[in-house]
C-alpha cells in the first residue's frame, strides 16, 4: 500500500550541473511548454489518474521552494496515462492561500493542470531542476505497484507563478517512458 504524499527528495541538480543525459532525455526533461501537450502529440489517447489530493504542511525547508508565507499545499499526486500506460508521476503542490486564490487549480480532477495553466499568457517558470531516483528511492513502491519493472528513474521540477500565485510542479518519469527508450 503507498502512503502518501510520496516523498521525492533527491539530489535535484540545475541542467547545466546535470551531466550524462542522452538526446531523448534531455529533450523530455528540458521541455518547456507544457508536458501534457507533449505527451498527448505522443499518443492516440491521454488520461490524468489522481492517486491523491491533500493538504499538507511544509517543512521550513520545504517552504523555501515556495515562499515563506506558504505553510500549507494541496499535495495534487497524479499519474499521467498515455494510452493506458502510466508515464508519469506528477507532483504538484498548490499553496493553499487565504483569500483562497486560483481555487480553479484545487478543483481540478482528472482534468490536466497544463490544460489550464498554459493557456495564461501570464505563465512564468522557474528553470528546470533535474534529479535521478535510484532503485532504493522510496518512489519505486510506486513503480512496483504499478507492476512496473524496476530502473533508475529521472524527473524534472520547476516552480510557476501565475500572477503573484507560485506553485511547484514535480515529474517523474516512469519506466516506460519514451525518454528511456
Ligand atoms: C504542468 C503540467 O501539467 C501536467 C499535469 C499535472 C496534473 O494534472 O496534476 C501535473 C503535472 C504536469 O505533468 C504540464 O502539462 O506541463
Amino acid at each position: 500500500m503507498i502512503t502518501f504524499p510520496l516523498s521525492l527528495s533527491a539530489d535535484w541538480q540545475s541542467t547545466a550541473q546535470v551531466t550524462g543525459l542522452s538526446n531523448a532525455e534531455k529533450e523530455w526533461l528540458f521541455e518547456p511548454h507544457s508536458l501534457t501537450a507533449k505527451l498527448k502529440s505522443q499518443s492516440q489517447r491521454f488520461a490524468v489518474k489522481v492517486l491523491s489530493e491533500q493538504k499538507v504542511d511544509l517543512s521550513q525547508s520545504q517552504q523555501t521552494l515556495l515562499s515563506e508565507q506558504v505553510s500549507t499545499v494541496l499535495n495534487r499526486e497524479v499519474l499521467l496515462l498515455c494510452d493506458e500506460q502510466p508515464i508519469v508521476y506528477a507532483q504538484s503542490w498548490l499553496p493553499v492561500t487565504s483569500n483562497n486564490t486560483n481555487n480553479q487549480l484545487h478543483n481540478m480532477g482528472e482534468r490536466p493542470l497544463g490544460d489550464v495553466i498554459f493557456q495564461d499568457p501570464a505563465l512564468r517558470r522557474t528553470d528546470i531542476e533535474i534529479a535521478r531516483f535510484d532503485d532504493n528511492h522510496p518512489l519505486q513502491s510506486l513503480v512496483s505497484e504499478l507492476n512496473l519493472p524496476n530502473r533508475s528513474l529521472l524527473g524534472r521540477r520547476s516552480v510557476f507563478s501565475l500572477h503573484n500565485y507560485k506553485f511547484l510542479v514535480c515529474e517523474v518519469f516512469l519506466p516506460g517512458a519514451y525518454l528511456y527508450s
